[in-house]
């Protein structure tokens, strides 16, 4: 099947007719509609694997408008040769180009042509003809480009597909300048995803009155926030007077990718604003209640909630159990005991009977007490909080600066509770869209969700992405055996990565040290080695460590190794590089916070939780599922240093060992 990009909808009857000849096309081809004005463009390029391109404009003026016959009206004729003129002039007319005379006869459009004396790559033919002549005739018509014509012809019409600052990736090392030359640019399933919705006929438009929802499931290193980032911008670029909103899980993603667009030369554009969640949520709340939210601190908080447990503890949780489960209370918007008692706690990990619910419900009103009286609330409570005042006052319109968007578009959608959704929802204008991104594997922190349940109708409405552009088949297919191995996937999320057509790479490396010091003296040793390899970046270079070694010692070691000025360590320096945006550094994060990172080479140290896998536990998914992401960033070689030794069955099959 033809991919139409950005897809249509059903229009008008000739609109129908033109697509019924397009879709004949077939597997292979691709007809693109430029989606942002470009001077005298034709209306549709057409590319087919086999056959090469065709530009494809649809004049609708009638044959006495142009003022065909022996009366030529000079304004007329003038126009209607300078459009020809300027169409045929792509590529220095290296690009064929047929224009369908769609309101005039066969006769008259042969006399224009011979008139306009449109010869060459151009081709006039009348809308009768292109019917009857359909996809045979237009595959005739069409010639392949080299690598530059169509690189040229695609930033022109086509700039926004085109993937800027590239760093990262196995060609980084390849030392492969062509591709300045020739561009990298969306796949075409990629790009067909990036631009759903773009282009509905304003029938469809004005039936999305409420909002309209696109959910975009794909495997690890697909091009997710590629695709959202790319969207984002050209949403905002084709529509100025709207305003459009990415919202990015993870700071060090945000900080990331500013940096790439600074590669790219890609100013964000001003209608454009970029933000994590969090930074976003506490905005907003500050924008409804005027000030910013306090929140006390990870240990005090622990150490109000241990204060609550009975002692001994009746409950059977331990404190952070305990307050995972009221975090659980705001996520989920529970509002009563009895929702609570109702509520559908599947995947949670531990079973709480009723007695037990009402026990927590009992503590967690305590804590918020307790929260309230020193001016302090849960940072789980902040989108709640917004939606339940919204809800009072029936209107976010009644928040004077709480900020609203026509297009809201989520990366790593996965780990958004109900509560953010609906915050998410709260603010989007009507007749907004929302564009949600999630791969449902890396979904550890937040628990089995679907979708429906949050309220967001994404049956039918979801695009599935199973080619990793990112990793190895290597490293890719170990990810994948790992976690089959102790996760049992939802059916409906699952998805089975495409393996074709990668590299091969080799498995991931499992290196046994004797200590926790040994293991950051070893990663700090290789790193040097790679930073003495001029060929390799440092950007190329990305470590990721656990709790089970001293972060403070890692950074102190690779800051003496290659130079401090060299080491971005993301959860210090958080918003930008310490030798500013454009300087060469590796990139040190925990992975707690590196989703949506990646790097050529990857070490991973301090995780030995992680790799003591085993039982079907929800303890051992969550574990899973962070170690598939930490596997997942790497682009091509993958070491694992643990200062714990492994039985031979744990993960044999999944590492290959050094010492
Ligand atoms: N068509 C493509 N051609 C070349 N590189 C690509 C293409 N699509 C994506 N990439 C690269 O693949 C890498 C992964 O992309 P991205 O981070 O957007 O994936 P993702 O699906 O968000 O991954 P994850 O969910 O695992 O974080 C990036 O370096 C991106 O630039």
């Amino acid at each position: 099947m033809t991919t139409f990009i950005p897809e249509w909808g059903a229009g008008s009857g000739r609109a129908l007719q033109l697509r019924r000849v397009l879709q004949d096309l077939g597997d292979g081809a691709a007809v693109r509609k430029p989606l942002l004005e470009v001077a005298d463009s034709a209306d549709f390029f057409l590319e087919h694997d086999e056959h090469g391109w065709l530009a494809l404009a649809i004049c609708p003026a009638r044959y006495a408008d142009i003022g065909g016959g022996q009366l030529f009206a000079p304004d007329g004729r003038d126009a209607f040769l300078r459009y020809l003129g300027a169409l045929g002039d792509v590529l220095a007319g290296a690009l064929p180009t047929l224009v369908v005379m769609s309101a005039c006869s066969e006769s008259d459009t042969a006399l224009l042509a011979q008139d306009a004396a449109a010869g060459g790559q151009m081709t006039l033919c009348s809308g009768e003809r292109f019917a009857q002549g359909g996809a045979d005739a237009l595959r005739v018509l069409m010639r392949k480009l080299s690598a530059r014509q169509a690189t040229v012809l695609r930033r022109r019409y086509f700039p926004e597909s085109e993937i800027a600052g590239l760093r990262v990736g196995r060609r980084t090392f390849h030392r492969d300048n062509s591709a300045a030359l020739t561009g990298v640019f969306l796949d075409r399933e990629q790009e067909w995803a990036s631009k759903l919705d773009l282009a509905l006929p304003d029938e469809q438009a004005a039936l999305a009155r409420d909002f309209s929802v696109r959910l975009l499931n794909g495997v690890a290193g697909c091009g997710k926030t590629l695709i959202a980032l790319q969207r984002a911008i050209l949403l905002a670029q084709s529509r100025p007077d709207q305003q459009v909103l990415l919202l990015i899980h993870n700071t060090h993603v945000v900080a990331d990718l500013m940096e790439r667009m600074h590669r790219g030369h890609l100013p964000i554009p001003a209608n454009m604003q970029m933000f994590t969640f969090a930074k976003w949520a506490i905005r907003q709340w500050k924008a409804v209640f005027g000030r910013y939210p306090q929140m006390p601190k990870g240990h005090e908080l622990l150490g109000m909630v241990r204060a609550l447990q009975p002692r001994p503890p009746s409950l059977g949780l331990d404190d952070e159990q305990l307050l995972e489960e009221m975090n659980f209370l705001n996520e989920a918007l529970i509002s009563g005991e009895a929702g609570y008692l109702a509520a559908d706690r599947a995947g949670r990990g531990f079973a709480l009977r009723e007695i037990e619910r009402s026990q927590v419900w009992a503590l967690f009103q305590q804590l918020n007490a307790q929260l309230r009286a020193r001016g302090w609330r849960l940072w789980s409570a902040i989108a709640g909080e917004i939606c339940d005042a919204a809800q009072q006052r029936r209107d976010t319109r009644a928040f004077a600066t709480f900020a609203t968007f026509d297009h809201i578009l989520v990366d790593e959608a996965q780990f958004m509770a109900p509560a953010s959704l609906q915050l998410i929802k709260l603010a989007l204008r009507p007749g907004g869209s929302m564009f949600l991104c999630a791969d449902p594997r890396q979904g550890f922190l937040k628990n089995r969700l679907s979708w429906k349940r949050v309220g967001l109708a994404v049956a039918g409405r979801t695009k599935k992405l199973r080619r990793s552009y990112r990793t190895t088949k290597a490293l890719l297919q170990a990810a994948t055996r790992m976690l089959a191995r102790q996760v049992e996937e939802d059916p409906e999320d699952y998805l089975a990565p495409d393996f074709a057509g990668m590299d091969e790479g080799v498995p991931p490396m499992l290196v046994t040290v004797d200590t926790p010091q040994d293991a950051v003296d070893r990663v700090a040793n290789e790193i040097a080695g790679l930073a003495r390899q001029s060929n390799f970046p440092l950007s190329s270079i990305l470590v990721m460590y656990g709790g089970r070694v001293s972060k403070d010692l890692l950074y102190a070691s690779l800051c003496q190794r290659i130079g401090a000025a060299k080491v971005w360590w993301l959860n210090k320096d958080r918003a930008a590089p310490p030798g500013g945006y454009g300087a060469e550094h590796i990139r040190m994060a925990s992975i707690d916070t590196a989703t949506g990172l990646e790097g050529t080479f990857v070490f991973l140290l301090g995780v030995e939780e992680l790799l003591s896998l085993g039982g079907h536990d929800r303890g051992t998914e969550v574990r899973a599922r962070k170690l598939y992401m930490a596997m997942t960033r790497s682009c091509y070689r993958l070491s694992v240093v643990t200062a714990q030794a492994l039985p031979d069955e744990a993960l044999g099959d999944i590492f290959e060992r050094r010492a």
